[in-house]
């Protein structure tokens, strides 16, 4: 059984408050997306930045006014840089901007000591990291369903009031966020797996590019664009990021050096002639190295934190004429399906167009069925 108090903490976790007024400091990609939802669910958001341009350009996309509030408002969402998180927050509590207050900077242990080194109010701080993004900055890259459906940890100081708690939820719910509470620690070394260290890596990719010929970068196809997509981040805001989870990252960059190591190792034995041994011994590791991927590709959750096996993708051929997608559309509603997700594949000048359904995957033989289309293909 657990004990009254910690029930009663999971309790007020769980419930929250509406917001009907909120500052956000930083109206960057992530802080206008924010007020862009909040202020399509009528909260009246006030936005602040350092260059003025930013939040006068996140006001004119109807992200908010870009002004000082008349008053405390229910909830200050700091969206600045990791490294500047403590020292925004003492000045709004300082100047009384909030009554609740959270930021949403990727890395969190680091943050938080330099909060209490601030002397901040603990109590009206919950810190978070919504994990959606994107490789471009700034106000115009911004969008206000970005956080939909999306995981955004939560991290709590030992102090933090069960109103904050309510407050923040309330935010969450309003982007339509999925809430996951973890301590500092805990968060950075899982984000040092699942975003730092893949950053990285995309990055140590797409530098391979650099000076390739344009022959050889006109051939790309989507392979390579999924790979080094998110490469194209603000490499200032990159390096505050890993500079403060960088330990983590070097220990998980070791072990990727090791398997790259034996990848080299591989490959070189495969260019050996058919009848040497060593091939065998390349083609195993090489398998191995593969198969592995393939495993840990296939641990990733799938929409809303779900876990793998709870949607399928049906994936359609359509032509490319007008009307053909409206058409795809009635008939998967037709067959009753709900589409959680939609992906579309469509390359100009060609005759027709992939069209991936992210449905449950109890509804997935039921619509194939219904579309007439194949089974689902490796990889889904
Ligand atoms: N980019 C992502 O994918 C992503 C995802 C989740 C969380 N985050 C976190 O969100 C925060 C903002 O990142 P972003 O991608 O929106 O960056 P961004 O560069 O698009 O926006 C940051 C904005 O903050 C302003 N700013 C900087 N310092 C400030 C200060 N001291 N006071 C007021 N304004 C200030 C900048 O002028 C800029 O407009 C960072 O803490 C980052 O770690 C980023
Ligand atoms: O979607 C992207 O472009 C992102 O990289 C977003 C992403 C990530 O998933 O790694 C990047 C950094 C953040 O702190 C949170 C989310």
């Amino acid at each position: 059984m657990r004990p009254a108090g910690r029930l009663r903490a999971v309790d007020e976790q769980m419930r929250h408050t509406m917001l009907r007024t909120a500052v956000v400091v930083g109206a960057g990609l992530i802080g206008t997306s924010i007020a862009l939802s909040l202020s399509a669910k009528g909260v009246t958001v006030y936005l602040s930045d350092k260059e003025p341009m930013a939040a006068l350009t996140a006001a004119a996309l109807g992200a908010g006014r870009a002004e000082e509030p008349p008053g405390p408002v229910d909830l200050a969402v700091l969206a600045v840089p990791p490294a500047d998180i403590a020292a925004t927050l003492a000045d709004a509590q300082s100047r009384g901007l909030a009554r609740a207050y959270t930021d949403v900077a990727s890395v969190k242990a680091q943050a938080l000591d330099a909060i209490e080194a601030a002397g901040c109010d603990t109590r009206t701080y919950l810190g978070g990291h919504p994990m959606a993004g994107g490789e471009r900055s700034g106000p115009l890259a911004a969008r206000a369903d970005l956080f939909e459906g999306r995981v955004w940890a939560l991290v709590p100081t030992p102090t933090t009031s069960a109103e904050t708690w309510r407050t923040v939820r309330g935010l969450l719910d309003m982007c339509g966020a999925t809430p996951l509470v973890m301590d500092p620690h805990g968060h950075d070394r899982a984000v040092a797996l699942v975003s730092h260290t893949p950053h990285l890596v995309a990055s140590l990719m797409a530098a391979r590019l650099q000076h390739a010929t344009d022959a050889e970068v006109g051939l790309s196809g989507q392979g390579v664009r999924d790979v080094t997509r998110i490469a194209g981040g603000d490499p200032k805001l990159w390096l505050e990021i890993l500079s403060a989870n960088a330990g983590t990252v070097a220990d998980i960059l070791a072990e990727l050096a090791g398997d790259l190591a034996d990848a080299i190792g591989a490959l070189r034995a495969l260019t050996a002639p058919d009848d040497d041994p060593i091939r065998a011994t390349g083609a195993t590791t090489l398998t191995g190295l593969l198969s592995r991927g393939c495993a840990g590709h296939g641990r990733l959750p799938q929409k809303r934190g779900a876990p793998q096996g709870t949607y399928a993708t049906v994936s359609v051929l359509i032509g490319d004429q007008p009307g053909e997608l409206a058409r795809l559309f009635t008939d998967v509603g037709a067959a009753g399906v709900n589409i959680e997700d939609i992906f579309i594949d469509h390359a100009p000048g060609q005759i027709t167009g992939l069209v991936e359904l992210l449905v449950t995957t109890d509804a997935a033989d039921r619509l194939r069925n219904s579309l007439r289309v194949p089974s689902t293909v490796m990889g889904h």
